[in-house]
C-alpha cells in the first residue's frame, strides 16, 4: 500500500476513541493497518485509531517486548524544585497533532506522543547507567544537550551512572568511556563541537550492542542526523530482538535543517546567525568596489534551508541559490545576465549560495569520479569557488572593441564551518535544555526506538522511521520561497523554464508531508 492511501484508509475506518496507556498499546496495536516496510525499515509501526481520523503514530515502549516489569514512583514529583508546578508530569493521553492547519471537517490526522515526564517510571535511580555519543558532523549546541543530559539524570532523576561514547559510534568498540557528571559538564555550553568527539562511519549493530550490554548500559543518548538516527533505529531494533531492558532515545542533530516531521533541529537558528556575519562582510566589500560582487557559500548538502534563513534574515542578499531550485548560468533569464542588471542598477551585489546547488552544472564539466565519506554520503565539489571562477571567467570577457563585457571585482567568502563550530546562542541553548530532559523523561519512561523533537512548538516523541524515511527540503513552490523571491527580486530560474512539473515532483516526493506548507 501507497503511504499516502494509508492515511487516508485509516481516516476511513472509524473507529471509537480509546482511552490508552503504554501497558495497554500494545494491546491496541491494530493488525489491519500497517506500513510499507520501506517506511518503516524493521520497526513495526504502534497505531492508535480514534474517532475522526485521529491516529496516533505511538513510540516503542518496555511493555511491548518485556513482560511484568516493575515500575516506580517518579522521583520528580517530590522534587522540590518542582513543588511549585501545577503539573509535574504530562498526561499520559497527551498527543501532538502534526496537521496543525485544519478546517472544519478535516480529520484530525496524524499525531505524536507528547514528550515529557510521567508519573511512573521504568527504572530506580541506583539502577540507571546511562551512555550518551555524538555522531555525524558538529553543531552548536551538541555541548548542551551532552550537559542537560547529564544535569537531567542527576539533578531530576538522582542518577549518578552517566558516560560518554569517545569519538562517535566507533568509540562504542574502544576501551575507555567518558564518565559525565554534572561537575565535569558544567561549562561546556559555552564551547562549540563536542566534548565527546564524533565521527562517520564505522557503525557496526552487533559490535555495539555487544558493548552495551557488556558495559551492562541500559540507556542509550544518541544525538546525531538523519544517518546516526538510522543507526540508532538498527540498535533498537537489534536491543528488541535479544529483548534488553535498554532504552535508545535519539536526538536529531543537523544545521542542514533537513530532518522532516520536526519543527527544526538545534543549533539551525546560532548557523543562520553566524551566517549574518559573513554576508555582512561580502556586502561591505561589494559596497566598497565599482561592480563588486559578494559571494557567500553556506552549509546545505541537499537542503538549502540556512541560505534561506540567512538572506530572510539579512535583506542584503540579491541572489540565493539553494540545491532544491536549479539555475543555469548563461543566455536569457540566466544568472550571468541578471549579475549584470543588478550591477547596472546598484553597482554591487551579495550571493548565497548553499553547498549543495549547481552540483549537476559542476559535474557536467568536471572529470572527477564521485566520492564519498566514510558514511557513504556524497562529498560534494565546492561550488564556491567553482562559481566564482565562472563569474570572474564571464565577466572578463571582451566585446568586438576589446572592451570587458563589466568589470567586476569579486569577493569570495567561505563561512562554512566557522558557522557549525560556534557555541549555541541562547534560544538555542533554551531549546537544547528541553530536548535532553524530554530525552531523559521518555528513556526513564520506559519509552524506546524514538527520537525527540519539536512539532508544532511541543515536544514529542517521533518513532525512528518518521524521521528517516525522507528528507526535508525547501519547497520551492511553497510561499516562504516566493518571500524570499520578492525580497531578492532575483530570477525564479526553473520556474520560468517549468513550474507545474516541478510543483508535480515536489507533491510526489511529499506525499506524506501534511504540514509542508510554511507560516
Ligand atoms: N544507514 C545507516 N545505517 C547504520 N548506520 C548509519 C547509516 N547511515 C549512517 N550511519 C552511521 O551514523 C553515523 C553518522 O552518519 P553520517 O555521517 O551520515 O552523519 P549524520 O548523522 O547524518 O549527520 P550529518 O547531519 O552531519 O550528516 C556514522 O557513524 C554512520 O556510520
Ligand atoms: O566536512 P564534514 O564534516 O564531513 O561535513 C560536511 C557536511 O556536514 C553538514 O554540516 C551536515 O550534514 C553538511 O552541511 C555538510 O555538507
Ligand atoms: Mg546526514
Amino acid at each position: 500500500m501507497e503511504a499516502s492511501m494509508i492515511s487516508s484508509s485509516i481516516h476511513s475506518m472509524k473507529m471509537q476513541g480509546e482511552n490508552f496507556s503504554p501497558n495497554s498499546l500494545s494491546k491496541l496495536k491494530n493488525s489491519s493497518v500497517s506500513f510499507p516496510s520501506s517506511a518503516t525499515g524493521n520497526m513495526e509501526p504502534k497505531i492508535v485509531l480514534g474517532e475522526d481520523g485521529y491516529v496516533l503514530e505511538d513510540v516503542p515502549h518496555f511493555s511491548d517486548y518485556i513482560s511484568d516489569l516493575p515500575t516506580f514512583t517518579n522521583p520528580l514529583q517530590a522534587n522540590s524544585a518542582y513543588s511549585i508546578a501545577r503539573k509535574v508530569c504530562v498526561d499520559c493521553n497527551d498527543t501532538i497533532a502534526q496537521m496543525i492547519v485544519v478546517h472544519k471537517d478535516s480529520p484530525r490526522g496524524t499525531h505524536f506522543r507528547r514528550a515529557g515526564a510521567t508519573q511512573q517510571v521504568y527504572f530506580e535511580s541506583d539502577e540507571v547507567h546511562a551512555c550518551i555519543v555524538t555522531c555525524g558532523g558538529l553543531c552548536p549546541g551538541l555541548n548542551t544537550v551532552i550537559r542537560e543530559i547529564v544535569c537531567g539524570l542527576y539533578n531530576m532523576y538522582g542518577v549518578k551512572k552517566v558516560v560518554g561514547i569517545d569519538g562517535g559510534y566507533k568509540g562504542f568498540y574502544s576501551r575507555n568511556t567518558i564518565p559525565l557528571t554534572p561537575k565535569v559538564v558544567n561549562n561546556i555550553h559555552k564551547r562549540g563541537g563536542t566534548v565527546l568527539g564524533t565521527s562517520r562511519g564505522g557503525h557496526d549493530t552487533k559490535k555495539i550492542v555487544d558493548s552495551i550490554q557488556d558495559r551492562g548500559i541500559n540507556q542509550v543518548y544518541i544525538i546525531g542526523g538523519d544517518g546516526t538516527q538510522k543507526g540508532a533505529s538498527f540498535i533498537f531494533e537489534e536491543i528488541k530482538r535479544r529483548g534488553l531492558k535498554v532504552a535508545v532515545a535519539g536526538i536529531p542533530k543537523t544545521i542542514d535543517n533537513d530532518i522532516p516531521v520536526i519543527d527544526k533541529s538545534f543549533g539551525f537558528d546560532t548557523a543562520v546567525e553566524e551566517a549574518q556575519r559573513a554576508i555582512n562582510a561580502a556586502h561591505v566589500e561589494a559596497e566598497s568596489m565599482e561592480n563588486g560582487i559578494g559571494l557567500v557559500k553556506l552549509m546545505g548538502r541537499h537542503s538549502g534551508f540556512i541560505a534561506l534563513f540567512a538572506t530572510l534574515a539579512s535583506r542584503d542578499v540579491d541572489c540565493c541559490l539553494i540545491p532544491e531550485s536549479p539555475f543555469y548560468l548563461e543566455g536569457p533569464g540566466g544568472l550571468f545576465q541578471f549579475i549584470e542588471k543588478r550591477l547596472k542598477e546598484n553597482g554591487h551585489m551579495v550571493i548565497v549560495i548553499a553547498e549543495g546547488a549547481g552540483q549537476e552544472l559542476v559535474a557536467e564539466e568536471s572529470k572527477t569520479t564521485e566520492k564519498q565519506d566514510a558514511s557513504g554520503n556524497h562529498v560534494l565539489q565546492d561550488i564556491g569557488i567553482w562559481m566564482s571562477q565562472k563569474i570572474k571567467e564571464y565577466f572578463s570577457k571582451t566585446d568586438e572593441t576589446g572592451e570587458k563585457i563589466l568589470p567586476i571585482t569579486l569577493k569570495y567568502i567561505d563561512p562554512t564551518y566557522m558557522i557549525r563550530a560556534v557555541p549555541s546562542n541562547a534560544s538555542d541553548n533554551v531549546f537544547c535544555t528541553l530536548l535532553a530532559q524530554c530525552a531523559v523523561h521518555g528513556a526513564m519512561a520506559g519509552y524506546t526506538g524514538f527520537t525527540v523533537a519539536p512539532v508544532n512548538g511541543r515536544n514529542a516523541y517521533i518513532p525512528f522511521y518518521r524521521i528517516t524515511e525522507k528528507r526535508n527540503k525547501v519547497i520551492i513552490t511553497d510561499r516562504m520561497w516566493a518571500r524570499l523571491l520578492s525580497s531578492t527580486n532575483q530570477p525564479s530560474f526553473p520556474v520560468a523554464k517549468d513550474a507545474s512539473k516541478i510543483r508535480k515532483e515536489e507533491e510526489e516526493g511529499d506525499s506524506r508531508v501534511v504540514n509542508s506548507e510554511s507560516k
